[in-house]
């Protein structure tokens, strides 16, 4: 366990009677760009909401880097242990700019209306500068939010959520309506995010699961399939027959 960031054992969720997840045994190391994929309704979203705090486990145990022992704690107290979360859908502020935005973000300890009237100091200024270049809108730094292209967006709204450095990083679908190239980059920044944090993906696009993840959980109906790199659970005959059994072919895009 020396080298987990996250583990889950025995999670539970129940919606009237109806096991969104039924005692799932989930682990992560650090420094990982780990996948969650699975069949619509299989229980994703629902596991990356017990690990932020947002819904809560019926039992078992849930603990971050060892020994913090999660179950009990609020999703603002999660937060504060550097557990983020990127939802699919951006919620940056549109009226201002990419700089602007990340100058919102810097400092999390700052209230949201000291943050509008204080500017950056020279070190915050630094970090947006990285991280404006990390995320690859160096260039875009005056262009207001609402401007940029949904690719960007997201991209900037990851920024938004790893200048503050966290720990692990639960992402929804960060490539879903992006082109070619966009999906190339991003991925490229997920595994440069990595290097430092954790990563936790939920993802449909198998193609970019295929080409980015060092490893790989399946959920189904609510309970952990296999998990392993990509090749040896796309190889696995009962994740095959999920896959199938659904009318979505090969796992291999
Ligand atoms: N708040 C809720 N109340 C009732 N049922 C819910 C609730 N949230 C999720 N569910 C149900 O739990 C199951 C798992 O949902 P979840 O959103 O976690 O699946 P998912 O794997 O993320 O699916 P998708 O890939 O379609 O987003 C689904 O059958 C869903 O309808």
């Amino acid at each position: 366990m020396v080298d987990d960031i996250l583990y889950l054992e025995n999670i539970s969720v129940e919606f009237s009677g109806f096991k969104a997840l039924n005692r799932v045994n989930f682990f992560m190391n650090k420094g990982e760009l780990h996948f969650l994929i699975g069949p619509n309704g299989a229980g994703k979203t629902t596991l990356l909401d017990v690990i932020c705090g947002k819904t809560k486990s019926t039992g078992g145990r849930m603990f971050f880097q060892g020994k913090k022992d999660l179950m009990s704690l609020r999703p603002q107290h999660i937060a504060r242990l550097g557990i983020s979360r990127k939802f699919q859908a951006p919620s940056i502020f549109s009226e201002l700019t990419v700089f602007e935005n990340l100058e919102l973000s810097v400092n999390e300890n700052k209230s949201f209306f000291r943050s509008l009237v204080k500017e950056a100091d020279s070190e915050e200024k630094n970090k947006i500068e990285e991280i404006m270049e990390k995320v690859n809108l160096k260039d875009e730094s005056n262009t207001r939010g609402g401007d940029l292209s949904h690719g960007k967006k997201q991209w900037l709204e990851l920024g938004m959520t790893i200048i503050r450095d966290p720990k692990l990083l639960l992402v929804d679908e960060p490539v879903a309506g992006m082109t070619g190239k966009e999906r190339d980059l991003t991925g490229q920044l997920l595994q440069d995010i990595a290097q430092n944090s954790s990563v936790l993906v939920v993802e449909h696009d198998m193609q970019f699961v295929e080409q980015f993840a060092h490893s790989v959980t399946i959920l189904h109906e609510g309970a952990i399939l296999c998990q392993g790199d990509f090749n040896t659970v796309s190889k696995d005959p009962t994740v095959i027959d999920v896959y199938l059994g659904r009318g979505g072919g090969d796992l291999h895009a």
